[in-house]
């Protein structure tokens, strides 16, 4: 391809493996914070203006979900403001658009998979946020693809696989809730399936756009993956404080956050395994597949 590939959030868990499977065969553009500043809007026109992009992935985004409880400027900023002036930009350049959204948008409610097109009722700021940059990307550019995910870790960046590695080596005890459920997603996942969604556009076959969830099959509590991740640095010989019989689960109650977060997480992913024709691995052959460097 001749043009040119964006990526937004460069330095994040996605924006990192989508430049690292990307870089081979794309032109990539991948601007730093310093080097653009995602929440200056006129910032991103001139940039867009200056470097025409023929795709973009934009996996930047606000995810402290409790920080964005008070900082709702800035989240908004980039959740929702940002989606919106990619996809306006998008659909008058047509340019490819890929972008990236949550189980957060969900009530939580129940104990089965959401569908793409069940309803959303998000219970913090984080996910209303994500949730109306889905319907700015959808109204201003109805091609673009958005990949809803859920639980996304990476050995590279802030996440709940490496809190857990970093606190089974300091502590002795971990508690951890048990009642909230749903499918941690390895960000290689998530950009391998994204560059197999821009080859298919390449070659004429491109997906409808519209939403897509993407997550490994199955399910399991933060508890269980808690425990998979301990059991799997102690396979890999790591020094650990813990043992994972130290690992005791929790209701949510017992862990208070400022951000409510939903119980029920699982998306059904049968959407977008029908529409690319693959079948996507359980979670914990992720997890297994992720860790040696897949
Ligand atoms: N993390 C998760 O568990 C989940 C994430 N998602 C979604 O997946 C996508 C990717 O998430 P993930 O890779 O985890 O995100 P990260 O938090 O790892 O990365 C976010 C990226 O956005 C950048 N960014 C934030 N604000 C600005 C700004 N003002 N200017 C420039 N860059 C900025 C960050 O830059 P810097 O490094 O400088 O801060 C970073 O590169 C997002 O859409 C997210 O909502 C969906 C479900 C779960
Ligand atoms: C560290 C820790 C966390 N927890 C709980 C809190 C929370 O319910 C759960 C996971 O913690 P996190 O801080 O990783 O959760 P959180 O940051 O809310 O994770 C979410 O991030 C956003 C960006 C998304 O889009 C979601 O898909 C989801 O991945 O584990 C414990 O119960 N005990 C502990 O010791
Ligand atoms: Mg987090």
């Amino acid at each position: 391809m001749s043009g040119k590939v964006l990526v937004t959030g460069s330095t994040g868990q996605v924006g990192t493996e989508l430049i690292r499977q990307l870089e081979e065969n794309f032109s990539v553009l991948s601007p730093t914070r310093t080097e653009l500043d995602l929440s200056d809007a006129n910032a991103v026109q001139v940039y867009l203006s200056k470097h025409q992009p023929a795709v973009i992935f934009n996996a930047a985004a606000y995810t402290a979900v409790d920080l964005a409880e008070t900082e709702s400027l800035e989240t908004m900023a980039l959740n929702a403001h940002l989606p919106a002036l990619l996809a306006r930009h998008s659909a008058e350049h047509d340019v490819y658009l890929l972008h990236y959204s949550t189980d957060y948008v969900y009530p939580g409610t129940g104990t089965e998979p959401w569908q793409e097109d069940s309803s959303t009722a998000p219970l913090n700021v984080y996910g209303h946020s994500k949730l109306q940059g889905d319907k700015a990307v959808l109204k201003e550019c109805p091609e673009a693809v958005i990949f809803r995910t859920s639980w996304v870790y990476s050995t590279h960046g802030k996440n709940f696989l490496n809190t857990i590695r970093r606190l089974a080596k300091e502590k002795t005890e971990l508690r951890i809730v048990v009642d909230q459920i749903g499918a941690p997603t390895p960000a290689n996942m998530i950009a391998a399936i994204s560059l197999l969604a821009l080859q298919r556009y390449q070659q004429g076959q491109a997906i409808k756009g519209g939403v897509y969830h993407l997550a490994p099959r199955g399910h399991c509590s933060w508890y269980d993956f808690a425990k998979a991740i301990v059991s799997q640095a102690i396979k890999q010989g790591d020094k650990l404080a813990l043992l994972p019989e130290a690992i005791s689960p929790i209701p949510s109650s017992d862990y208070p956050t400022p951000a409510q977060r939903p119980m029920n997480s699982r998306l059904c992913i049968d959407k977008l395994e029908n529409a690319l024709g693959i079948e996507l691995p359980d979670w914990l052959e992720a997890l297994a597949g992720s860790a040696s460097g897949n």
